[in-house]
């Protein structure tokens, strides 16, 4: 299902098994750099297992298998060529639970950098850090605690450095696995408006349980049900109007 956009990343007829167990049937969609896409549905439905595919999570589960067209800039990400852990640099991603490392503030969103050779010295490498806190809302209440833990930070601004850790390496397209479900509601408020302000600069693809969070993030938003895509298209419609019983049921909490 796809409407126009241009195209960051691409899936098309993608199946993830788990073992036996079908995760993920037959599902096509594409995102494009200026919008943020959500992934809805009731738990269980795959929205977690299909975002991470986009950037080959599911590598790390021996159980997984995935079949199908997943494309980067038009390069297949399964190609065997293809280098693992430049493409999550590309395709970076924010988990449910802020992971920084048990480092400092600074390292947290140096490492990246750092490992890819983003900055030719000590200089480029501040700017930089500098710049991905700022960008990520961070940097007025970090600069001058740079060298504490990152995870002596409140959950929300854990979340913040995390994402100012996806974007110092420069990525095009930011996966975010229910980024605000261990925060409270101003953390929360503070991610979604970074989201905003994000958007436009990076593809963004989010999954959420919540639907209000949906409607006010994302400017197109995908139904998942029993792994497969029911319903894909501009946010307003799915939640105004939807097309499918399925989708209207699940947004009007029928079940889910
Ligand atoms: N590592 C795994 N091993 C085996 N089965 C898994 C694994 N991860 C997910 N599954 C199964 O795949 C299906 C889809 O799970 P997934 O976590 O993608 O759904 P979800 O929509 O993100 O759910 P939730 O909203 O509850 O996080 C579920 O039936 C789940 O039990």
């Amino acid at each position: 299902m796809s409407i126009p956009n241009q195209h960051k990343i691409s899936a098309q007829h993608v199946n993830v098994w788990y073992g036996a167990k079908k995760a993920i049937d037959d599902v096509s969609l594409d995102f494009g750099s200026d919008h943020v896409t959500s992934l809805i549905g009731p738990s269980g439905c795959g929205k977690s297992t299909f975002l991470r595919t986009l950037n080959r999570m599911n590598d790390t589960i021996p159980a997984a298998k995935v079949e199908g067209d997943i494309t980067l800039d038009g390069e297949d990400i399964y190609a065997p060529e293809m280098d693992v852990v430049q493409l999550r640099a590309r395709v970076g991603m924010v988990f449910q639970k802020p992971n920084p490392f048990p480092k400092s503030i600074f390292e947290n969103v140096a490492y990246g950098p750092r490992i890819h050779g983003l900055a030719g010295n000590k200089t480029q490498l501040g700017e930089i850090v500098e710049r991905s806190l700022r960008r990520a809302g961070l940097w007025d209440e970090v600069k001058d605690r740079l060298t504490d833990s990152g995870t002596a930070l409140s959950g929300g601004q854990q979340q913040r450095l995390c994402i100012a850790r996806a974007i110092a390496v420069d990525p095009e397209v930011i996966l975010m696995d229910e980024p605000c479900s261990a925060l409270d509601p101003i953390a929360t408020a503070k991610i979604e408006e970074l989201i905003h302000e994000l958007k436009g600069r990076y593809a963004i693809v989010i999954v959420t349980h919540n639907m209000q969070q949906a409607a006010r993030v994302s400017q197109r938003t995908a139904f998942f049900h029993l792994g497969t895509l029911i319903e894909y298209g501009a946010t307003s419609d799915i939640f105004t109007n939807p097309r499918q019983e399925r989708t209207k049921d699940y947004i009007t909490g029928r079940y889910g």
